[in-house]
């Protein structure tokens, strides 16, 4: 196990209130503590690594001239805000970050008063920010006080269609607001896109030195805070500008590039604009995602399990089955070697979907358009109308920032876009803002959508299969994070019949009917049952959409209880499985019917296994819900 290091100065630091009497060079050896107690942390938890580093400088600056949590302080997506925390009384917590029961790895508004708005999804802060702005000058109640609002979002975060509608609203409201652009030229890939070459091209037209002399020089003219008027102020901003940027046009005043991990730069210029700046102002720091550490790493470590800090070596229990996202992705890639009309869609996420091994073999019909969703399915859909075959590779939790496009551009038109639905049910460590639970309900709801779930990994090779032959109306599979079940994989999938489920074991008195991946823990809960002289039908569904309605009639009528189970949100398969039912009037022969579905709460960060426990859906909740609703007494069973 490593060591931990030694953090004198940091040790006195329980607040930011701490930081308000140290020198500009104490400031700086604070920052370099600070970074040898975020590595050493994560070292053993395992977390969001890269982002926190290159903004360690920066954290130390803005609780060093800002006033938190009166002055609002908004990170955008929030992986980054782990020296945050550190900084802000949750020192201690640390080793708990994104466990059961302890720290959130992202802020929160319920863990802090120094996280004034939680965030996780990205590219929300300078709307947040704008919001506590005017909440400010209207008057609005706030138990910390009103002052500054600080966004600080990502370069990669920027490229989020949500960052230009705030800038544009603040441009026009013009109010006291305060953007800091942390541009690390990563997103957790390298960034695509044309927003992100402009910004590169800022950076090179104008050096660090040279603003750093200036932005010296402006604050070495400055009196004493307060005493300077209006116009003077405006002055000394211009002083420290380059003209003519995207932002200036959208109403900021720009001032940059600076070096965002040179302490007096960033003293300077905050202090300048803390006291100087009337209106919207962007500072547009130059950062290294994963500084001091891993910011040699093609991912600059974004993310990490626990490893050893002399080696780099994380610690990662060691895999039995191909992850879905794998299988998904190699599943396309030989569909797409035999079909040149497959083109793939991924919105900032090559490696997380698995289309980085798409893009690699077809690099000209794979599409990174960035964080941002939205566009990606619109996208999608006008690539569908003109005669490709796409298929949207979208986390669950992301997809919701494309529902509208879903709806109006792919459903409406009966396009044919493939949805990929990755990271579908609970996913651990992110917590809530990441669960994959309302893509069944929004996405079965939809007129002519078709939508599957995958029970395992050779059910999901099927399903890439089966979306691609699907090509007059959209599509969606789904499937979890994680680890298939280790089935064995037919080489190529099978077109399934649309609509048609299949029975896994024949049984007495309850049906349980599955959809998606918790047929692993209905197997389960099914020999614990029989063991105990109740044998369960199996049957998996395949089909939230179109429903398989003989197979679900068939168990219904031929069973006391039907039960329905799966990943999912209330609204889903289980609420179409009950409509039908009712409409055929098959309640009224008393069959008894329940549906296994994600409790109406946020679960917060804990292992998967622990999440579906609190969800109530696991084999042994599966048992109990099957010996209750036959009336059978469930604590001898437990027993
Ligand atoms: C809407 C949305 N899509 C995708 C993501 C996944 N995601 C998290 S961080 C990140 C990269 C952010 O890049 P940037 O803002 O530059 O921050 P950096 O990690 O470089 O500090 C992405 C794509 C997300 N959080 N939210
Ligand atoms: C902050 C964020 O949104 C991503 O970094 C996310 O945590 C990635 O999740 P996976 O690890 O499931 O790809
Ligand atoms: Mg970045």
């Amino acid at each position: 196990m490593s060591e931990r290091p030694k953090t004198p100065l940091l040790d006195k630091v329980h607040s930011p209130h701490d930081l308000k009497g140290l020198s500009n060079v104490e400031l700086e050896r604070l920052a370099d503590e600070l970074r040898a107690e975020m590595i050493w942390t994560v070292s053993q938890t395992g977390g969001h690594f890269g982002a926190g580093l290159g903004v360690v400088e920066m954290t130390v600056a803005l609780h060093a001239v800002f006033d938190t949590p009166r002055d609002k302080l908004v990170w955008d997506v929030s992986h980054q805000s782990y020296p945050h925390k550190i900084l802000t009384g949750r020192r201690d917590q640390m080793l708990t970050i994104r466990q059961k029961d302890g720290l959130s790895g992202f802020t929160k508004r319920s863990e802090s008063v120094y996280d004034p708005f939680g965030a996780a999804h990205s590219s929300t802060s300078i709307s947040a920010a704008l919001g506590f702005a005017v909440a400010r000058d209207l008057g609005g109640d706030s138990e910390t006080g009103h002052g500054d609002a600080i966004a600080v979002i990502g370069d990669g975060a920027m490229s989020g269609g949500m960052a230009f509608e705030a800038m544009n609203n603040a441009g026009h409201l013009g109010k006291r607001l305060i953007v800091i652009l942390n541009d690390n030229e990563m997103s957790i890939a390298p960034p695509t896109g044309a927003m992100s070459s402009y910004l590169s091209r800022l950076y090179a037209g104008a050096p660090f030195q040279e603003f750093k002399a200036a932005a010296k020089g402006a604050v070495s003219l400055l009196p004493g805070p307060f005493q300077e008027g209006a116009r003077r102020a405006k002055e000394l901003l211009k002083s420290v500008t380059v003209g003519g940027t995207l932002f200036e046009e959208l109403g900021f005043s720009y001032v940059g590039p600076i070096d965002g991990h040179d302490m007096e730069s960033l003293l300077s210029v905050l202090r300048t604009v803390k006291d100087r700046a009337d209106g919207p102002i962007l500072i547009h720091a130059i950062t290294k995602k994963g500084k001091g550490y891993s910011e040699n790493r093609p991912d600059r470590g974004h993310a990490t399990a626990k490893f050893d800090i002399a080696t780099g070596e994380q610690m990662k229990a060691p895999s039995n089955a191909p992850s879905y996202t794998k299988v998904f992705a190699q599943s396309l890639i030989a569909e797409a070697e035999d079909d040149p009309k497959i083109v793939a869609v991924t919105a900032a996420m090559p490696d997380g979907t698995g289309l980085d091994l798409f893009a690699e073999r077809f690099p000209s019909r794979c599409f990174d358009v960035g964080i941002a969703e939205q566009h990606g399915v619109t996208f999608a859909a006008g690539m569908a109308a003109g005669g490709l075959k796409p298929f949207a590779a979208i986390y669950s939790t992301f997809l919701q920032r494309g529902y509208d496009q879903i709806v109006h551009d792919v459903a409406i038109q009966r396009l044919p876009v493939r949805f990929a639905i990755d990271r579908a049910g609970l996913v651990g460590a992110d917590g809530c803002t990441h669960a994959g639970s309302y893509d069944i309900s929004f996405m079965s709801n939809l007129p002519g959508m078709v939508v599957m779930a995958a029970a395992d990994e050779a059910e999901l090779r099927h399903m890439v299969r089966t979306a691609l032959e699907i090509d007059d109306r959209p599509s969606a599979f789904r499937f979890p994070r994680g680890e298939g079940v280790g089935v064995d994989l037919p080489e190529r999938g099978q077109a399934l019949e649309i609509g048609k489920g299949r029975m896994i074991q024949e049984g007495a008195r309850v049906a349980i009917l599955n959809f998606g991946t918790r047929l692993k823990e209905v197997q389960e809960a099914a020999e614990t049952l029989t063991a105990r002289g109740i044998t369960p039908t199996i049957a998996d569904a395949r089909f939230a959409k179109p429903l398989d309605e003989a197979l679900i009639l068939q168990l219904a009528r031929h069973h006391e209880a039907l039960i329905t189970v799966e990943e999912g949100a209330v609204g889903g398969f289980g609420s179409h499985v009950a409509q039908l039912l009712a409409e055929k009037c098959i309640f009224d022969t008393g069959l008894k019917y329940r549906s296994m579905v994600l409790p109406d709460i946020f679960i917060d960060q804990a292992s998967p296994r622990d999440m579906y426990a609190i969800a109530g859906m696991n084999a042994e909740d599966i048992v109990a819900k099957v010996l209750t609703t036959l009336g059978v007494e469930v604590l001898s069973q437990r027993a």
